[in-house]
């Protein structure tokens, strides 16, 4: 099966390994590999290996021996995701869920809590209901390309299928700016981005999501470059008028109510990046159109300068990116 592995020379390879296992990259499922004197470390997120400096090549990576799949036990491919050591499935059927957290508790799987979604991302906090299957402990640690997020996936929001968008907008972060995160949850974004070297305000309605924003700040050594405000970010953020050179929006379903707030941050010359839902007839147009009646009253001059299409969100409905430079014209 083709699978992303980290190459290094064969010398190298216990320390590569390790590394990598400490990153929680180490794909156990599959062979370590040696040929002509390099190993080939098969990883379950190619993307993230790279961006912490491995070289990753795609290659046959034999199943390892002895190690048992859920698939095998059950006759099919359930879909999963991980979090931590948390299993999250997304199963409609409750006895088809069943068999699917027996299987993956008795596969090799690592996990200690297995849970269904019992309901979409609802509410204020952007918070799930889950039916928990195995195991009673719903806080865990996730890594995310070299960082550690401590949470609860039932205080707050959290999607590890955004790790590859996160890391997109992270990279465009230089040393010294200062950024906005309206809507940081746990910090995915605040924390990779102060680690960086930006100072970022870090801003959530959730005080759960700051608590853990706190703690993650902390754990990452990032805490003095990250300042975490509790409370409605069109509140909480009076001292920091005029301040940003950045700020990231993430919150799709209602980012238009909160452009006059992003504009009221912006310094002369900011980044917008603005999360949105769309139709996939016209995935940008509303998003571009909202930016411009927000801040060029304002008296910015506006360029989109990347649309991205983040995930599809539902039948037609696309979850979209809009990276926008204002500058005071
Ligand atoms: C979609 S989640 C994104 C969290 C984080 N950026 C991430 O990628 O995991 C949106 C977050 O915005 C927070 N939120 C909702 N309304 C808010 C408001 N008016 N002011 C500040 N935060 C808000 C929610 O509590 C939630 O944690």
């Amino acid at each position: 099966m083709s699978t992303p592995c980290v190459r290094a020379p064969v010398t190298e390879g216990e320390a590569t390994r390790q590394a990598l296992a400490e990153r929680d990259l180490l794909d156990g499922d599959r062979e370590i590999d040696v040929v002509d004197g390099e190993i080939f470390v098969p990883v379950v997120d190619g993307d993230a290996a790279r961006a912490a400096g491995y070289e990753v090549v795609v290659r046959d990576a034999a199943e390892r021996e002895g190690t048992v799949s859920p698939d095998e036990l059950l006759g099919f491919e359930p879909s999963y995701g991980r979090l931590g050591d948390v299993v999250i499935l997304d199963e409609d059927d409750p006895e088809r869920a069943r068999a699917v957290a027996d299987a993956v508790v008795e596969s090799d799987v690592p996990c200690e809590t297995v849970v269904n979604r019992a309901s979409k991302v609802a509410g204020e906090y952007r918070v799930r209901e889950w039916d928990v299957l195995h195991g009673d402990d719903t806080e865990t640690v996730h890594r995310e390309y070299g960082h550690e997020f401590a949470l609860d996936i039932a205080e707050v929001y959290f999607s590890p299928r955004l790790a590859t968008e996160r890391h997109r907008v992270v990279e465009q972060v230089q040393e010294g700016e200062h950024v906005v995160d309206m809507f940081a949850g746990v910090g995915p974004f605040a924390v990779p981005m102060a680690a960086r070297g930006a100072d970022v305000v870090a801003c959530d309605v959730n005080p759960r999501a700051i608590a853990y924003l706190r703690e993650n700040a902390a754990r990452n050594g990032v805490a003095d470059r990250v300042t975490a405000l509790e409370g409605d970010v069109r509140e909480t953020t009076a001292d920091y008028d005029g301040w940003a050179d950045r700020v990231v929006m993430n919150l799709p379903h209602s980012a238009d109510e909160f452009l006059d707030t992003a504009v009221r941050l912006a310094g002369d010359d900011c980044v917008l990046h603005l999360y949105d839902m769309a139709h996939e007839d016209d995935p940008f147009g509303p998003s571009e159109r909202a930016v411009r009646a927000a801040a060029e009253p304002a008296g910015y001059e506006v360029e989109v300068f990347a649309r991205r299409e983040v995930r599809s969100y539902a039948p037609h409905e696309l979850n979209v990116c809009l990276d926008v430079r204002i500058r005071r014209a």
